[in-house]
């Protein structure tokens, strides 16, 4: 992926510890990691992913699968904890995610954090796992949640006005419901709602709008670098807001929202449109050009962090090897040990594939095996 913004300014961020205590799977781990690389290993169900999720966790505050954080607790156990050391230079720094009755803390160097928006961004790292395939095939919502989960990352504010506009999205939707139900109009409330509401939108989709003017053509290039193929790549923005600002856009659609008792136009409705050669990717793509779309979307994911922040994000593999032929690997191996790339997960079944695949690079690579009960010190 040759692009001189990709040189590196600034030092890995580096991942040096992992301590799970009550996570998915897991009782009690520590692992300690001092590679570039490292191979995560083990048999079906042995906790591979669930290792690489605890990672993202540190990053992201929360998980990359699951939606809700009681579901990551250990069966018959009543919370969890996931602690990181990242070493960036000569500082390291702690990140705790603890889980317990109910009630989840973040904390840095054990200062818990008030909100967690401030936390994301400031451990980068991007996911690429099989499920992806629903960024492609699946709703409008798996392709924002695929935007937000890189925009929260680049700017702060970006998660705040977004979780902010959730919240108001909810009480504007109870008020319609409140007053069908009992047959009163909405007044005033509702003026003050559609004004939080654009309040907190309008920025979501300048920030959206903004970063999908550039982002097309880093897509694109990362397609070449992977298919070689010659083939056109894009990627249209589609929102309701780009036909009136918010405002305008609430009133018109009041009496059409009151019948419908939620809200029908704004951010919440976004969507992304994936071309290839100009037909939609979603109907026209093979599975091959599927899945190099894909790969492409998020080493362009990895790319722009890692211009914005000037150090190269974590870079958690899962299963990739079961997904990618000969030439693909190839291509992602002399990738991921280049200079562009920091340290990076890669999950695998079998031992042997990942040793193989890294025999040139074996002072970059380190391999762990869930499977073993023995504590990595
Ligand atoms: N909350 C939980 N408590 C205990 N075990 C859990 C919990 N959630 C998931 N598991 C277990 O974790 C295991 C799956 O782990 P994971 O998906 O990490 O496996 P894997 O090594 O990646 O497997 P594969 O090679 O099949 O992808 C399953 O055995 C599942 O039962």
């Amino acid at each position: 992926m040759p692009d001189s913004r990709l040189i590196p300014t600034l030092p890995p961020l580096f991942l040096s510890r992992l301590s799970l205590t009550q996570f998915k799977n897991y009782g009690q781990r520590q692992y300690a990691f001092h590679r570039k690389i490292t191979g995560i290993t083990g048999p079906n169900g042995a906790g591979k992913t669930n290792l690489l999720d605890a990672i993202y966790y540190l990053s992201f505050t929360k998980s990359y699968f699951s939606g809700n954080d009681t579901q990551n607790i250990k069966y018959q156990t009543d919370g969890f904890r996931i602690q990181g050391v990242f070493s960036r230079q000569e500082t390291s720094e702690e990140v705790s995610c603890v889980l317990k009755g109910g009630k989840k803390t973040v904390a840095l160097n054990e200062a818990p954090y008030t909100r967690f928006s401030e936390h994301v961004g400031s451990f980068p790292a991007v996911m690429i796992a099989p499920d992806d395939a629903v960024i492609i095939q699946g709703g409008s919502e798996e392709r924002r949640r695929f935007l937000d989960s890189l925009l929260c990352q680049l700017h702060p504010d970006y998660l705040r006005h977004l979780i902010d506009y959730n919240k108001i999205l909810q009480q504007r939707n109870s008020l319609l419901r409140a007053c069908a139900e009992k047959q009163t109009a909405p007044g005033l409330l509702l003026d003050t709602l559609d004004e939080q509401l654009a309040a907190e939108g309008q920025p979501v989709f300048h920030f959206r709008a903004s970063f999908l003017r550039d982002f097309s053509d880093q897509v694109q290039s990362c397609y070449d670098y992977l298919s070689g193929s010659g083939e056109t790549v894009s990627i249209g923005y589609e929102s309701d807001l780009s036909q009136a600002g918010f405002p305008d856009l609430l009133r018109s659609n009041r009496q059409r929202d009151q019948l419908l008792l939620r809200t029908s136009a704004g951010i919440h409705r976004d969507d992304l449109r994936f071309r290839l050669n100009g037909h939609a990717l979603k109907s026209s793509a093979s599975q091959g050009q599927r899945k190099s779309f894909l790969f492409a979307l998020k080493l362009a994911q990895y790319a722009a962090l890692r211009i914005h922040k000037q150090l190269p994000p974590l870079l958690l593999l899962d299963d990739l090897f079961e997904k990618l032929d000969e030439q693909r690997m190839q291509r992602l191996i002399s990738m991921v040990t280049g200079p562009e790339f920091g340290q990076v997960f890669i999950t695998d079944t079998h031992a042997g594939r990942l040793e193989e695949a890294f025999k040139d690079h074996k002072d970059l690579f380190q391999q762990i095996d869930v499977a073993a009960e023995k504590q990595a010190g």
